[in-house]
């Protein structure tokens, strides 16, 4: 997978050298470029902004840097497919595992990180003419800017990314893989400062034990995600797996 971020602070995603997003970019299963916002201005300032039109608070991001920006990473005739772009915003499209899953299989993946009020409109419905473009938010609040929710879901899906996680087995049972939250884990000592692990996961009953999960899967669900136990087709209830 390609990716290619733009930002004017190109050094908030110096983590990306890191742990096994690092390692997916070394064994090129990623192949990830930082590019400053600011190399497609012209002016001796290297202006990035603007006054809104219509008046407010804040400043808009410039549609000229964008647009050369876009011209210059997205491919042209040379064959290869249009990337798919994606605008970290308060406005956008709620970011879920479904979501990660599809960016997945994405072949190209482009990240504009807006500062300030935001993108001038017409960067977006302009790229529009010629690639998906996807506004993606993490959540109901606000941030300075993108660059931190591109770092959000750039893990959430390069994890899903194969070869990536040494135990891909771990992405079957994990929370939101079957519209349930996982259940409680433990590991040794059996006793710690008076906790005991549940006696049925030290049990070696495999059925007892995947019983045990989905049940404790469901209850939590239940208890702190209700939207998601709605969401859950029938068959989720009497299943012995743990998958709906
Ligand atoms: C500037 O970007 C944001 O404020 C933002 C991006 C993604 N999700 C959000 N909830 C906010």
């Amino acid at each position: 997978m390609r990716v290619d971020i733009v930002s004017i602070f190109p050094e908030y995603f110096a983590p990306l050298d890191l742990s096994l997003i690092g390692k997916a970019r070394a064994n090129g299963t990623l192949r990830l470029a930082v590019h400053d916002l600011r190399t497609w201005t012209h002016d001796v300032h290297r202006t990035v902004d603007d006054t809104p039109y219509g008046g407010g608070p804040g400043m808009v991001m410039r549609p000229e840097p964008w647009g050369e920006a876009l011209d210059a990473l997205v491919p042209g005739a040379d064959g290869e497919p249009e990337p798919r772009l994606l605008v970290p915003s308060p406005v956008g499209v709620r970011f879920t595992q479904a979501l990660a899953h599809e960016l997945a299989a994405e072949s190209h993946l482009l990240f504009a990180c807006g500062r300030y009020e935001g993108i001038d409109q017409r960067v977006l419905d302009h790229a529009a003419t010629r690639m998906r473009v996807t506004e993606v938010s993490l959540g109901d609040y606000v941030l300075f800017g993108g660059e931190v929710a591109v770092l959000v879901i750039l893990e959430a899906v390069t994890r899903l990314l194969p070869g990536v996680l040494g135990n891909a087995g771990s992405l079957d049972e994990e929370s939101h893989a079957h519209g349930l939250l996982e259940a409680p884990m433990y590991t040794k000592p059996a006793t710690w400062r008076g906790h005991e692990v549940p006696e049925v996961l030290r049990s070696g009953d495999h059925g007892r034990i995947a019983r045990w999960r989905r049940d404790e899967s469901l209850l939590r669900t239940a208890a702190r995600r209700p939207d998601m136990i709605a969401a859950l087709p029938p068959r989720a209830w009497t299943s012995g797996t743990g998958r709906p």
